[in-house]
């Protein structure tokens, strides 16, 4: 049977703002670590990405903040800024107490702003650990009355280079205080670190017999050898049409350039990793999540824990070196009960990553070919087809009787039906990323060494052949 939220042990107060936020049933992770957390237990939380983590480490120490001590009780740290603004209003919608006070402390943001927004009292902190050593050696932070320590994406801490610095703020901490270590990794490492930093923990591991949810769709596309990456991402995104998606690659520089290229090419794309100021990652991240950017091109900065609403696509311009960054990253789609699709990129220099990836996940990324012009033609014909049924049952279908009846004087309905096909699917943006070599490739076995070319459409604006033309 599955237990509700206050079967756990939630109050009444915190169960009826959880179901004005649609939570109704707790996820495993929840179901399996609140009780414990509220039993006063340490704990090592692990859990498949998107299967909130944050309310199940969140809602049972809220559930025991005293709003009437106004200092500290609880420490959230997270491994980024926007992560630590992103738990924090997560705790703050799960708050359902007005005078509970949270407040995010992190880099790059005005620290006077900070300062006086703790000396308003704040009982639960959420930041990055940079910023809150920082404001803890300054004396803004007192953590005497710290009763609970949380170190969310935990091995990530670990591969950051944080630990010293968590080191030195749990030497300001109570002894006696609770602590949670979460993530959807968990690396042999950290449970080492565990037996300095945890009391007794007790483990909760909620892990499908996959590594990666089942929800979402992975793929794998094939880079013949000699084409250039960006020509076969164009193919894919061409073939994909993303709602909305997020480009991971492994440079600053690979983000910059690869989102110049897209934006060249006439698509809704932004760059997003750390040589923006943070003023500009968090006005990209609002911009990305109100839908006002369809794709943003990111570093690994974005694949951990960041919550974007039913995110389509993930594509990994090329393998990441980590299985666990690859979890982290696809996991950014597939969230909260979704589906997503998670495409990889894959040159033959690549796959021994995919073949780790594989084993890790213990799950085969079935690889396809670039995808053919025919194939992009395809997947747009079939996707008007799915738009034409749901219009053929809609009802402004009818004010468009008239000119059927008029044309029809001239033509039969047949041939006027397939011409506002041909009209629909003519609206598309041009195929652009050189296909027909592949095509051509594909029909001899893949065997041309021939350099691909940009190729020639005249619906096609001058400057939307770049990304092919160059990596
Ligand atoms: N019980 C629930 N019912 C409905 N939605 C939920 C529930 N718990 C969490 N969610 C939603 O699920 C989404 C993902 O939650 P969260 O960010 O905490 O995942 P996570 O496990 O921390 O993932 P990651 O490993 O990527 O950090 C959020 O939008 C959250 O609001
Ligand atoms: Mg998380």
């Amino acid at each position: 049977m599955t237990l509700t939220f206050s079967q756990l042990g939630l109050s009444q107060t915190r169960v009826d703002c959880l179901e004005a936020l649609g939570f109704t049933t707790p996820t495993q992770i929840q179901a399996e670590a609140i009780p414990h957390l509220l039993a006063g237990r340490d704990i090592i939380g692990q859990a498949q990405t998107g299967t909130g983590k944050t309310a199940a480490f969140s809602l049972p120490i809220l559930e025991q903040l005293d709003p009437t001590v106004k200092t500290p009780q609880a420490l959230i740290l997270t491994p980024t800024r926007e992560l630590a603004v992103q738990v924090s209003e997560a705790v703050y919608q799960f708050k359902a107490d007005g005078a509970l006070r949270v407040v995010a402390i992190y880099g790059g943001q005005s620290i006077d702003r900070q300062i006086s927004q703790l000396r308003r009292g704040a009982q639960l902190i959420v930041g990055t650990p940079g910023r809150v050593l920082d404001l803890l050696s300054r004396g803004e932070i007192i953590l005497d009355q710290l009763s609970w320590f949380v170190l969310d994406e935990a091995d990530e801490m670990l591969n950051m280079g944080f630990i010293p610095d968590v080191r030195k703020i749990l030497e300001r901490v109570p002894g006696d205080r609770k602590t949670a270590f979460f993530s959807a990794t968990m690396a042999p490492e950290i449970y080492k670190l565990s037996k300095q930093f945890l009391n007794d923990p007790v483990t909760v591991t909620v892990e499908q017999p996959k590594a990666a949810p089942t929800r979402i769709n992975q793929v794998a596309y094939r880079i013949p050898r000699t084409w250039a990456r960006s020509t076969v991402l164009q193919a894919v995104l061409e073939l994909e049409d993303p709602e909305s998606a997020i480009i991971f690659v492994r440079t600053r520089r690979e983000a910059a350039t690869l989102t110049q290229q897209l934006q060249t090419a006439g698509y809704s794309a932004d760059e997003y990793h750390g040589d923006l100021s943070q003023s500009q990652r968090e006005r990209l991240l609002d911009r990305f999540r109100q839908r006002r950017i369809r794709w943003v091109v990111a570093t690994d900065i974005a694949a951990r824990g960041l919550h974007v609403d039913d995110l389509s696509h993930v594509i990994n311009y090329e393998p990441p070196d980590s299985v666990e960054s690859y979890v982290h990253r696809i996991g950014r789609t597939g969230r909260a009960g979704n589906e997503g699709t998670a495409i990889s990129l894959v040159h033959a220099l690549d796959r021994w990553k995919l073949h780790e990836i594989e084993k890790h996940i213990r799950q085969e990324i079935p690889t396809l070919p670039t995808p053919t012009r025919s194939a992009i033609e395809g997947r747009r014909l079939e996707k008007l087809t799915e738009e034409l049924h749901s219009i053929l049952t809609g009802e402004r279908l009818a004010s468009f009787l008239p000119t059927v009846s008029q044309l029809g004087e001239d033509y039969d309905t047949q041939t006027i039906a397939a011409a506002a096909l041909q009209m629909a699917f003519d609206r598309y943006p041009a195929i652009t990323a050189n296909l027909d070599d592949w095509s051509s490739k594909n029909k001899n076995g893949g065997r041309s060494s021939r350099k691909a070319k940009p190729v020639l459409n005249k619906r096609r604006s001058s400057n939307r052949s770049e990304i092919s033309a160059s990596t």
